[in-house]
């Protein structure tokens, strides 16, 4: 059984890190292998190698253009490597081993593996003519194949955890953009993923409702089990949620490590140039 670590630095919050993240003996749940996409002459991702540990916080954060949303949207399979080959919870996307080789996955194959992986983009896309427990409610019922009566139970319980408990009945047009994102997250945590996928959540929402969407994806991280992956523009969240950051820049990680070395200490040229941005304002 993993041990939950109490780690403290620099003055910042108090983070609980899973000990077995590190340990190479843990079977990922994610696993990028030599991948690469490219458009055309293009090479956006150049031989991608990462492994994400069951319960592991990643943040990925780097340049406008290096890379990253196209990393993310060859797990959320919205797009095919080049080359390389992508596993979640051990199984293959895109590719299926049938007598140890590799072949093309048919869609069933797929269905089941993405059913592993929750995404929020920075747009919400809720279904504007349905309330928000409806929202929520529609994949549990259509995907999971639950009951009405089980689907609204775990809807509401997934809204209460974002803390909208009191607008279930809204539609999505009453409410702001950072509830629209967080009944976004309820409805991707509604099908119990083991990954999830967070591109850009925030970006797309007035600074003043920012806060209230990553308070809520903290606490979530702060719960433990789940695995996730988040794109984010935001350093200081990085620094509080991530167990580990990878900087990203041209399609390659350049360097990765827990927040404190990445944000502390970075190493590479590049890493510290791109800090100091940030450091500015
Ligand atoms: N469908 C596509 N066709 C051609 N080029 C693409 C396509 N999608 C992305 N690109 C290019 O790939 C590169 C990487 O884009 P990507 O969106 O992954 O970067 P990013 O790091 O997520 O940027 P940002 O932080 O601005 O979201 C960019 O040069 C982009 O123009």
């Amino acid at each position: 059984m993993s041990v939950p670590l109490k780690l403290i630095y620099n003055e910042g919050p108090t983070k609980t890190v899973n000990k077995d993240v590190h340990k190479a003996t843990v079977k990922p749940i994610v696993t990028y292998n030599n991948v690469c996409k490219s458009y055309g002459d293009l090479h956006v991702l150049k031989n991608i190698d990462l492994n994400i540990a069951p319960g592991e916080k990643v943040a990925l954060i780097g340049p406008s253009g290096s890379g990253k949303t196209t990393l993310a949207r060859l797990l959320m399979t919205l797009e095919e490597p080049t080359d390389g080959t992508i596993e979640v919870n051990g199984e293959l996307l895109w590719h299926q081993r049938v007598n140890n080789k590799l072949v093309k996955a048919n869609e069933k194959h797929l269905h089941q593996v993405r059913g592993n992986i929750g995404m929020v983009f920075q747009h919400f896309n809720l279904f504007p003519h349905m309330t928000i427990l409806r929202n929520v409610m529609e994949a549990p019922r259509n995907v999971l194949g639950l009951s009405k009566e089980e689907a609204k139970e775990r809807a509401i319980t997934m809204l209460e955890r974002v803390g909208l408990a009191e607008k279930i009945d809204a539609y999505p047009a009453q409410l702001s953009g950072g509830q629209k994102q967080r009944v976004a997250i309820a409805r991707a945590l509604v099908m119990r993923p083991k990954v999830m996928l967070f591109d850009e959540p925030t970006s797309a929402l007035d600074p003043e409702l920012v806060g209230e969407v990553l308070e809520v994806i903290k606490a979530i991280a702060a719960e433990g089990e789940m695995a996730m992956l988040l794109i984010t523009h935001e350093m200081d969240f990085a620094r509080d949620v991530a167990d580990r950051v990878l900087f990203f820049d041209q399609g390659r990680i350049i360097e990765q490590g827990p927040p404190k070395k990445i944000f502390i200490n970075p190493e590479s040229e590049r890493l510290q140039t791109f800090l100091s941005r940030f450091n500015k304002h």
